[in-house]
């Protein structure tokens, strides 16, 4: 029999539209029936008027409960998680009140704007013996794995280098044109690093640090550049340079780029190229963009063999139609989104009473903020100091 998992959205914009259909549609379609998610209540801070219409759009049971207020969804008793989806900027502040309510929690990406405040909501999860997680969903798409498996099984050979781009030319000039746009504006701690780029580290990452041995991996060396977006002082590209020490097998290299201003994907059908390059000494495996919602890889082998394969997430999903908040990306119908795989790694948890991630350790999850530190840091780019606290300050 299916155990239920009893979520709670905190926050009702695009991203938690998107992921709380998936998160509805039916786990067998994917082959799983340990569990079945539900949605027992959400919360906006707008109002709870806001909050129902959500519950309506999103399709959730009849009673689930629609608050006005953070503070409400984190004291209901039929809650089990949180799924966290406001701007990284208000990430700590809303993490700490759900933990120190007593919940569990998967939160957005950017985890949180600085690796210090990382640490403290990892610090704070331990001490409440709480599940926390990062919502890096394109780790848990079975499309991953079977690229974590090519390196892990030798197929590609020594995987020394990784090229990851994840850029989207939004022409930001127009589209943000008064600057409060979540991208833009630093108060909601905009920029592509943390929003974008975090999608290149994490290929880097899950590609030349998650598949190594636990006891092995360590955190690479850093060089970067960053351009700023003049109007509001955000970034509008980084590139950045990652080395890992790997002892006497020679270092590897990763290039992950991210940029507001050109794009991976010019013509959004993948006719430019992959977004991602993953690269041994017996051949490559490439995967097409967008690389946070991949569907196509290519394997090319030394020995002349190549093969291309189509990932598509099980439906029925999102079907008609997702917000991205650059508008309306089209699936087709029958086909979800992918974020209900992210979904069941964390009630599989839950009932294992597992508190991390099998993919996406909380120390890994600080190491990629410390990353994103260091690539600030040489970009000379700080945001606010209400935003960079580790004051809790509810
Ligand atoms: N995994 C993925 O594919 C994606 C992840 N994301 C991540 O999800 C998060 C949210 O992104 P997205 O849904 O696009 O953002 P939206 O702007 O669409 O939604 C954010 C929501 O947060 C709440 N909120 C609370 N305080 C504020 C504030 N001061 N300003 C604006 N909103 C506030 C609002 O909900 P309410 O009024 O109900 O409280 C708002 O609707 C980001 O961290 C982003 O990186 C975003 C897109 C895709
Ligand atoms: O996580 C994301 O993925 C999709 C993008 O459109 C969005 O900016 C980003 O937050």
């Amino acid at each position: 029999m299916a155990e239920r998992i009893r979520w709670g959205v905190l926050a009702t914009g695009n991203v938690a539209v998107t992921f709380t259909k998936d998160l509805l549609v039916d786990p067998k379609t994917r082959g799983v029936d340990r569990l079945v998610h539900t949605v027992t209540a959400v919360a906006s801070s707008s109002s709870a008027a806001r909050a129902a219409d959500f519950l309506k759009e999103v399709g959730a049971p009849e009673d689930a409960k629609a608050y006005g207020s953070y503070k409400e969804l984190v004291n209901d008793p039929n809650v089990d998680i949180i799924y966290v989806s406001t701007p990284h900027s208000h990430h700590f502040q809303n993490v700490m009140l759900c933990l120190e309510a007593g919940k569990n929690v998967l939160c957005e990406k950017a985890f949180t704007v600085n690796a210090a405040q990382a640490r403290t909501v990892v610090e704070k999860a331990r001490e409440k013996n709480l599940f926390l997680m990062e919502a890096v969903w394109t780790r848990y798409f079975p499309l991953s794995m079977y690229v974590r498996d090519l390196i892990t099984s030798g197929k590609l050979g020594n995987v020394t280098r990784v090229f990851a781009d994840n850029s989207v030319a939004l022409n930001p000039e127009t589209t943000f044109a008064d600057g409060t746009h979540r991208m833009v504006n630093p108060d909601l701690a905009g920029g592509a690093l943390l929003d974008m780029g975090i999608y290149s580290l994490t290929w880097v990452f899950q590609c030349l640090y998650l598949t190594q041995p636990e006891a092995e991996r360590k955190p690479p060396k850093v060089m970067s550049s960053m351009q700023k977006y003049e109007p509001t002082g955000v970034d509008e590209s980084a590139t950045i340079l990652l080395t890992f020490p790997r002892g006497s097998q020679g270092d590897a290299h990763g290039v992950a780029t991210t940029s507001m201003r050109v794009a991976t994907n010019p013509d959004k059908k993948g006719t430019a190229g992959p977004g991602v390059r993953v690269q041994g000494d017996k051949g490559e495996v490439q995967i097409m963009p967008p690389i946070q919602r991949p569907t196509r890889t290519k394997l090319v082998l030394h020995n002349g063999l190549i093969e291309e394969k189509t990932w598509t997430p099980p439906g029925p999903g999102v079907g008609s139609g997702w917000r991205n908040g650059f508008g309306i990306n089209l699936h087709p119908e029958g086909v979800g989104h992918g974020m209900f795989w992210e979904a069941d790694e964390a009630g599989l948890a839950l009932l294992e009473g597992r508190k991390e991630s099998r993919l996406e350790s909380l120390e890994e999850s600080i190491t990629i903020m410390e990353i994103m530190d260091e690539v600030r840091r040489q970009g000379g780019f700080t945001l606010p100091e209400n935003i960079e606290t580790t004051d809790y300050l509810i």
